[in-house]
């Protein structure tokens, strides 16, 4: 098989890009941007089997689909719209925490007595009815609507494909209603227009995703072995805690059972001899009950601290996606 780097897709602009980069590094992922900013390619420091490639969010969606690149950081609406079959293509390996946005069927304010998607269904009939017209949808999302859509029972419409300032569709008068991405909820509202109750097609956020149909040969699974193990490091660390203790004078405390109800590990095994030091590992937020349980149970002292990574010989978002392979 041949031997191709592994193909890292990165936003180049736009709402994610930042956050994106942000992530990387935490990671201890340092992206090199070659000979300056209009380079659209890169590497990543100290990881030679990887080229970085910068583009949109929605090429990113693109080459994941078709294999042109093997890991990228995009919005899992886009991934939703442009595949037709997510799962064939590509691998949601773990959403990012940033990103958040929902994509949502919004009308006019002005429509008071419409609230719901059968109240949609309403307007539709009557207006093929009455005025022999199909209500129009002003969107991007062409295939997440026509889906949602037909999961509400609605034919009565016609999409106007729309590639900006959707919101404007309405008050233009070249759509009845938007199918839009929204977070803040500013432009709608701008724009004069309202979320239906049970408009809410979907809840997107930025997500680590990987293609089943680009070439991983080699050098490509060694290189995702090792991107994979600092981001699931650094997601480890950042949402667990360390907690060490003293061994009670007796020597004696039931660990395991302590352990397990307190969702804690021993990453470094049970502690050896009378003076060990007791070495665990809880969720941030079990930190406190772990404490107390522990100077209940004997120990001498006990401290907790944040830790920067935490490898593990498991690698479980690796693994996962191998397995598909
Ligand atoms: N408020 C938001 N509006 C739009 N997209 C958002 C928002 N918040 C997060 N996103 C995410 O960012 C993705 C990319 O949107 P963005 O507008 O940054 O790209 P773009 O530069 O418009 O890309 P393209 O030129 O390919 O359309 C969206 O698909 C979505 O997943
Ligand atoms: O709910 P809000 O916080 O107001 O955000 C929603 C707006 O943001 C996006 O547009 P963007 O600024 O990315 O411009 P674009 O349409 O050119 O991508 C999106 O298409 C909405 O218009
Ligand atoms: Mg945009």
């Amino acid at each position: 098989m041949s031997d191709w780097p592994l193909v890292l897709a990165v936003p180049s602009k736009g709402r994610l890009q930042e956050n994106a980069s942000a992530f990387f590094s935490r990671a201890g992922l340092k992206l090199v941007q070659k000979a300056g900013a209009r380079e659209y390619r890169g590497t990543l420091a100290g990881l030679p089997g990887v080229e970085v490639r910068y583009l949109s969010a929605s090429e990113i969606a693109g080459q994941l689909a078709s294999g042109a690149a093997h890991l990228g950081v995009t919005g899992e609406d886009l991934i939703r719209e442009m595949l037709p079959d997510p799962g064939a293509s590509v691998e949601l390996l773990t959403p990012l925490g940033f990103g958040h946005a929902s994509v949502v069927v919004a009308v006019p304010q002005a429509w008071i007595d419409v609230r719901a998607m059968s109240d949609l269904d309403e307007v539709a009939s009557e207006m093929r009815l009455r005025q022999g017209k199909r209500m129009r949808i002003a969107t991007k999302y062409v295939n997440l609507t026509r889906r949602f859509f037909a999961e509400a029972g609605i034919a009565d419409y016609r999409i106007v494909e729309s590639l900006g300032a959707t919101e404007g569709a309405p008050a233009a008068g070249s759509a009845e209603i938007i199918v839009d991405i929204t977070t803040t909820g500013t432009t709608l509202a701008a724009n004069a227009l309202k979320v239906l109750d049970d408009g809410v097609m979907l809840r997107s956020e930025a997500n680590l995703v990987a293609s089943l149909k680009a070439p991983w040969g080699e050098t490509a699974r060694t290189a995702l072995r090792t991107v994979l193990g600092r981001i699931a490091a650094e997601e480890r660390a950042r949402t667990t805690r360390e907690v060490r203790a003293g061994l009670p004078e007796s020597g004696e405390i039931d660990l395991a059972t302590l352990a397990g109800l307190h969702e804690a590990e021993l990453p470094y095994g049970a502690p050896r001899g009378p003076d060990g030091e007791i070495v665990l590992r809880c969720p941030a937020e079990a930190v406190f009950d772990l404490s107390d349980a522990l100077v209940q149970a004997g120990a001498r002292a006990v401290s907790v601290r944040r830790i920067d990574y935490a490898f593990a010989a498991e690698n479980p978002l690796a693994e996962r996606l191998l397995a598909r392979l």
